[in-house]
């Protein structure tokens, strides 16, 4: 699984002892009348992964997910394709999840809805029957209440979120347009960041998304002896590496990113041979045509780059539409000294924060990141850049190259603080604190919750009493 949600969330999983819902990625005939499950044990916790209903997968994944409300939350409404059945497609899975979740339900236990893809699913649950708490994360940005009133849908849509106890967001601007939404177009009260209607308060809140900061620094020390990452040594030479990790998404700024290493080239004459670029750009959503279209459009500028700067026995670019396991990029990432992270709008960007963590103390290499990543709020020691202005970008891929030790470990050291303190098992725990009492609130005749433990969500191994079961 490629993607920082799966990335993030596998291993508290694994720690936990909750259990992951989460789609199969296969569809079924007839699933919407009978939901059908595979679970897998992960450490103290559990993977159900879900066979959605085939007659409204791609009306649900690839249109109303990933093409009006994917393409608006990044702030890209030139990109929103949708139908009307898209969006029924939408409404009918989240329904659909909620009914197949209700096999897992447990008394005590809370719900965590993930991200974009289930916007409705706190209202079905709830229209269930179900009175435990749901929180709700975004791992995406929220844009201006403008942009978000683009959505077909977007007023119910964002009622139907009311349901969730708690909203969740990566960063305070996201939280700040979020409120301001439901304020302007839903004409709600918001008292600090507590919404009320007419039936519940839906609390909202920021949590930023973090990493394993000590597991990921260890991986990365062992894997420089991984054959991939030594054989990527070996060819270097001598020469500097920049390294750019994404799926290839429009939302990465990945056009803008290369043109800036053309330009670094063109103005610094004395790089050429001395620095390249290692760019993995994993395939993503490749049925969808915005991501064809860029597929298409970065093979064509990357090939343009290497054939005008390129020499018999040098490519500047070395482009890689293709995968890897963490324990690889661990390796890449450390031996980078710049990782270069130029997304147009991103949620978080883990990829930032894993190539601060996997850095060698005594040489860390120097992040350069796009004011607009999520990452940004935290990791303001690396070298800040704005991806629409691609000359910037190439005078301060230049600065960064040139460094002095001393100046690189100030920087890194500070950010490698802020991984510290907001580590992913910091975010979960938090986030399921806030739920709880979030909850409270919602229901008077509870009693009083303690806030200071996350909530045991499921030990599933005492239920189902081995490690793997199908049901249907
Ligand atoms: O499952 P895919 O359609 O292939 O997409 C992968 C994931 O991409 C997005 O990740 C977001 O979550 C990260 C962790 O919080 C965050 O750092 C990043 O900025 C976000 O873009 C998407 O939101 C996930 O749902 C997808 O699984
Ligand atoms: O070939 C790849 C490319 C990326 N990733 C992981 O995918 C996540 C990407 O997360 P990020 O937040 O940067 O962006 P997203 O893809 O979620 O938008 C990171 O944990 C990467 O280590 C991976 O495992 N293999």
């Amino acid at each position: 699984m490629t993607g920082g949600l799966a990335a993030a969330l596998l291993p508290v999983v694994e720690k936990s002892g909750a259990i992951w819902v989460g789609s199969s990625g296969r569809v079924r005939e007839g699933a919407h009348k009978d939901p059908f499950a595979e679970v897998e044990a992960l450490g103290t916790g559990a993977l159900a992964m879900v066979d959605l209903p085939s007659a409204h997968y791609a009306g649900y994944y690839e249109g109303f997910a990933n093409s009006a409300l994917w393409p608006a939350l990044h702030s890209r409404l030139d990109l929103v394709r949708v139908t009307q059945d898209d969006y029924q497609s939408y409404r009918e899975v989240n329904a659909f999840m909620a009914r197949a979740l209700l096999r897992f339900r447990k008394p005590e236990a809370a719900f965590w809805v993930q991200d974009y893809h289930f916007l409705a699913l706190g209202a079905e649950l709830r229209e269930l029957g179900v009175t435990e708490p749901i929180g709700f994360f975004l791992h995406t940005p929220w844009p201006t209440a403008t942009i978000m009133s683009g959505v077909p849908h977007h007023r119910e849509l964002i009622e139907a979120m009311l349901a969730y106890d708690l909203i969740g967001f990566q960063t305070e601007d996201d939280l700040d347009n979020f409120l301001g939404y439901v304020g302007s177009e839903l004409g709600l009260d918001v008292a600090g960041h507590a919404i009320k209607s007419s039936t519940s308060t839906t609390r909202c809140g920021v949590f930023p998304i973090g990493i394993d900061v000590d597991k990921f620094a260890q991986q990365a020390s062992k894997a420089v002896s991984h054959p991939d990452v030594s054989r990527l040594r070996k060819s270097l030479n001598g020469e500097k590496l920049i390294i750019g990790v994404d799926r290839l998404d429009y939302s990465k700024g990945l056009v803008n990113r290369i043109s800036a290493f053309d330009q670094m080239l063109t103005s610094h004459p004395a790089m050429l041979r001395a620095v390249s670029l290692l760019q993995i750009a994993t395939p993503s959503r490749g049925t969808i045509e915005a991501y064809g279209t860029l597929q298409s459009e970065l093979a064509r500028l990357v090939s343009d780059v290497n054939g005008r700067h390129g020499e018999v026995d040098w490519t500047p670019i070395r482009y890689l539409n293709k995968g890897f396991n963490q324990t690889v990029l661990a390796g890449l990432y450390r031996t980078a000294q710049v990782g270069l992270v130029t997304p147009m709008q991103d949620g978080m960007n883990l990829v930032a924060k894993e190539y601060v963590a996997a850095q060698n103390p005594g040489d860390p290499g120097v992040l350069v990141l796009s004011k607009f990543a999520g990452a940004a709020d935290e990791l303001e020691t690396a070298l800040q850049v704005n991806p629409h202005d691609v000359e910037g970008m190439a005078r301060t891929l230049a600065t960064a190259l040139a460094m002095p030790l001393i100046e690189r470990r100030m920087r890194w050291e500070a950010m490698m603080e802020k991984l510290r303190i907001g580590s992913i098992h910091h975010w979960f725990e938090d986030f399921l604190a806030t739920l709880q009492s979030a909850h409270a609130v919602n229901d008077q005749a509870e009693q009083a919750i303690e806030v200071a433990e996350p909530p045991d969500l499921w030990p599933l191994r005492s239920v189902l009493g081995r490690d793997t079961i199908r049901f249907h």
